[in-house]
């Protein structure tokens, strides 16, 4: 059987999963989209889809089995809670919403839904090498994780769209998921240190140092840098009681010149994820297919703003932020274990 799915927000990247859905998956079709930008849905519309006027029309057409979000951040909420009502299941772009009090209101939604319908797009997690290094920490040889290092470099970001809270609440959110996946663990506080600005990015808040304190007492350190220049550079090494486990270097021709020897860095998240989001629709297709999602759920996303809200009081304060979570509901599995 074909999912039919809609796209709602054609943008950069609902342009490259209309991309991925149409060209490179099977058992999948995209038959709807829509925009706040009407001329742009139907310019990224593929050949027989139709160009829904609003999102609720579009997630309650009897012709659209299942939903993809790319719409921006704040808008994320009203769709959610649309595809829920509507019972249909959907993939959510980072960040699965924007506040606290909205992710509580998608999860409140869900559970009282019964199944989880909705996935969120930390592609982190079907990344074949953060999959490989995930499964050398759970092996347990290198015994327990005690700090893991996580570079997050972007060559440059949209001027004017992009502000200065986004290093924190928006692009911080892949990080704080990833740390939560490989340790296992939730993050009990944040603190933020802001160096000295690069001067690219004019007034942006650029880069920042975040720490997340583990419950487990571990602690993450991430390197914000989102007008670095030359690529799109994501590193992750975790340390551990026995040794080190890293993420490779990407695979990329060498090229030797006048120059020196060198590897080229992939340009954008397009390229250095390109493998992963195909996965993480592969995965999200078949879960779809039997009316519900896999991988990182609403609770996730709930996580990940909680981060991205105590990691804009610690800018602000100077101070160790602490998190405070809801209970977590059956739905989601089990909570994580907070060794201390
Ligand atoms: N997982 C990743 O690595 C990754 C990469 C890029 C973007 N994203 C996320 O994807 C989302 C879109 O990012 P983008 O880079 O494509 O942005 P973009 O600005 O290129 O595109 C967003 C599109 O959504 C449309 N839109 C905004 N509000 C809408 C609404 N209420 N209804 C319908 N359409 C609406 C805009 O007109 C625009 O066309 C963001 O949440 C972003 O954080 C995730
Ligand atoms: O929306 C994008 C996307 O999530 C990228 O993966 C991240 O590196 C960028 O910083 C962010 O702006």
């Amino acid at each position: 059987m074909t999912l039919r799915v809609g796209v709602l927000g054609t943008g950069m990247i609902g342009q490259d999963h209309i991309r991925r859905l149409t060209q490179v998956l099977s058992g999948v079709d995209v038959v709807a989209v829509n925009d706040i930008d009407r001329a742009r849905a139907a310019t990224a519309a593929p050949k027989g889809a139709e160009v829904f006027d609003t999102p609720k029309a579009l997630i309650n057409s009897d012709k659209v089995d299942a939903v993809v979000i790319c719409s921006w951040g704040p808008a994320h909420e009203e769709q959610l809670l649309d595809c829920i009502a509507a019972g249909k299941p959907v993939f959510c772009e980072k960040p699965l919403v924007t506040s606290e009090a909205a992710a509580r209101r998608v999860i409140a939604a869900e559970v009282a839904h019964g199944t989880r319908l909705v996935q969120v797009g930390f592609m982190r997690r079907f990344d074949a090498d953060y999959r490989r290094l995930k499964k050398v920490i759970d092996g347990g040889s290198l015994g327990a994780p005690l700090m893991y290092h996580s570079t997050h470099r972007n060559a440059s970001v949209p001027e004017g769209l992009y502000t200065s809270d986004m290093p924190l609440n928006d692009t911080l959110v892949h990080d704080a998921d990833i740390s939560r996946w490989l340790l296992e663990d939730e993050v009990a506080a944040v603190e933020v240190r802001v160096p000295r600005r690069n001067t690219r990015g004019k007034d942006l808040r650029d880069p920042v140092m975040v720490l997340l304190h583990m419950g487990s007492g571990a602690i993450v350190d991430v390197e914000i840098s989102v007008n670095i220049a030359y690529g799109y550079d994501i590193r992750g090494e975790v340390s551990c009681e026995n040794g080190v486990a890293a993420l490779p270097n990407r695979p990329a021709v060498v090229v030797s010149d006048q120059y020196g020897i060198r590897q080229a860095i992939p340009e954008d998240w397009r390229e250095r994820f390109i493998d992963a989001y195909d996965q993480e629709f592969r995965e999200w297709i078949v879960a779809a297919g039997q009316g519900t999602a896999t991988g990182p759920s609403t609770w996730d996303g709930y996580a990940a703003t909680l981060v991205g809200d105590a990691a804009l009081r610690a800018v602000d304060s100077g101070a160790r932020e602490a998190i405070t979570m809801i209970e977590k509901p059956a739905l989601y599995g089990k909570a994580a274990a907070r060794a201390a």
